[in-house]
């Protein structure tokens, strides 16, 4: 299953707001297509949106560079990479990726501090999607990288039962996951014994995707409602947690999926392990505390309907954040394609960025 495909003339991005009943795709020959479905979840994940993003930005260049003079065209480009990169705030991969492309375009066409009128925004688009693809083949590589290096937790351990909150696989970034990337590592070491997925109200990322792409690649998962982790933790079903991450502060405060501090809390107060799996693109090196992570409010409808169906009355105030943040003092650990970082994340995150700023 192939979420995000680019054929050089389109993005072609698989409909998770269809997923499980049908598999339905969308041909994005225009970047307001992609805005469209990054806003809507149709893809959704923070490595799978900054990927999608990237390729959105050759559609975005493309059009551009056919309207105006050369200065209207770059004011144009970068304002519908501005409006790309505001359809998800909370996800900083998203901005990453639009950011690193957009420096891109400003590196191409400064020679020695000045604008270099020689170059146009058309000259750029070529190395705009040698970007995009680049960082598509990045996030798919590092994954792999992830899920080894948070399998080594575990190792020696077997019967291994994982809970995870939302969907941090397959269709949340261009590989295997980051969560669920470290749960097939596991189960293809014949460690892993269940899965506990958390459903993930309002719009049921665990059940509608995470039970669907381990169902597929045959690893055993339990479906819970929200309100059953502390049951489950409370009956001794959990020997740990892992989740994805949408931003992580330089002090490793974790923005993810609403819930996920719920469910950090719970694993604290039943001893059990809590584990981040994140990308060096999902850290955030300007912010120090999670406190000033802005977190996505969403429509209302997502709350109080859900495909149609009216669950709560008319009228009634819904409050619908998208993303909570745990605080660090609940994480045992985060994991990177770098390696599994431990506290103090002041000096493991610094080192972190230390490395791969140095490679
Ligand atoms: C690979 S991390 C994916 C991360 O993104 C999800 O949010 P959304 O479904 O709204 O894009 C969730 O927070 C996951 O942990």
């Amino acid at each position: 299953m192939n979420s995000i495909e680019w054929n050089r003339q389109a993005l072609i991005l698989l409909d998770q707001t269809k997923l499980p009943v049908s598999e339905e795709y969308i041909h994005c020959t225009d970047w307001r297509q992609v805005a469209e479905a990054i806003k809507m979840l149709r893809v959704r994940g923070a490595p799978a949106i900054g990927v999608a993003a990237g390729y959105a930005l050759v559609l975005a260049a493309r059009e551009a560079a056919a309207q105006g003079d050369r200065d209207e065209q770059f004011t144009t480009f970068f304002e519908f990479a501005n409006t790309l990169k505001a359809t998800r705030p909370t996800a900083i991969n998203l901005a990453w990726a639009v950011e690193r492309v957009c420096a891109l375009v400003r590196t191409s066409v400064t020679i020695d501090g000045h604008d270099d009128q020689t170059v146009s925004l058309a000259d750029c688009i070529d190395r705009i999607e040698e970007e995009a693809i680049a960082i598509n083949k990045e996030d798919l590589a590092l994954n792999s990288a992830m899920a080894k290096a948070g399998a080594g937790i575990f190792e020696g351990r077997r019967g291994l039962r994982i809970l995870t909150h939302c969907n941090a696989g397959a269709l949340a970034t261009a590989g295997i996951g980051t969560a669920l990337g470290v749960v097939r590592e596991l189960h293809a070491n014949g460690q892993l014994s269940m899965v506990y997925a958390d459903e993930t109200r309002p719009l049921l990322q665990g059940a509608r995707l995470t039970t669907f792409e381990l169902h597929q690649d045959g690893i055993p998962v339990t479906l819970l409602t929200d309100n059953m982790a502390a049951y489950a933790m409370q009956q001794g079903l959990i020997d740990a947690v892992i989740v994805g991450a949408d931003r992580i502060t330089t002090e490793g405060d974790v923005a993810n999926k609403i819930g996920t501090y719920g469910v950090a809390v719970l694993a604290k107060a039943h001893g059990i392990p809590f584990y981040v799996a994140a990308p060096y693109s999902t850290f955030d090196f300007t912010l120090a505390s999670g406190k000033d992570i802005p977190i996505e409010i969403r429509d209302s409808r997502e709350v109080t309907h859900f495909q149609g169906c009216q669950t709560a009355p008319d009228g009634v105030p819904v409050l619908n954040p998208a993303f909570d943040v745990t605080p660090h003092e609940y994480v045992s650990a985060i994991i990177t394609e770098a390696g599994v970082l431990y506290p103090d994340y002041t000096k493991s995150i610094a080192r972190l960025h230390k490395e791969v700023q140095e490679r």
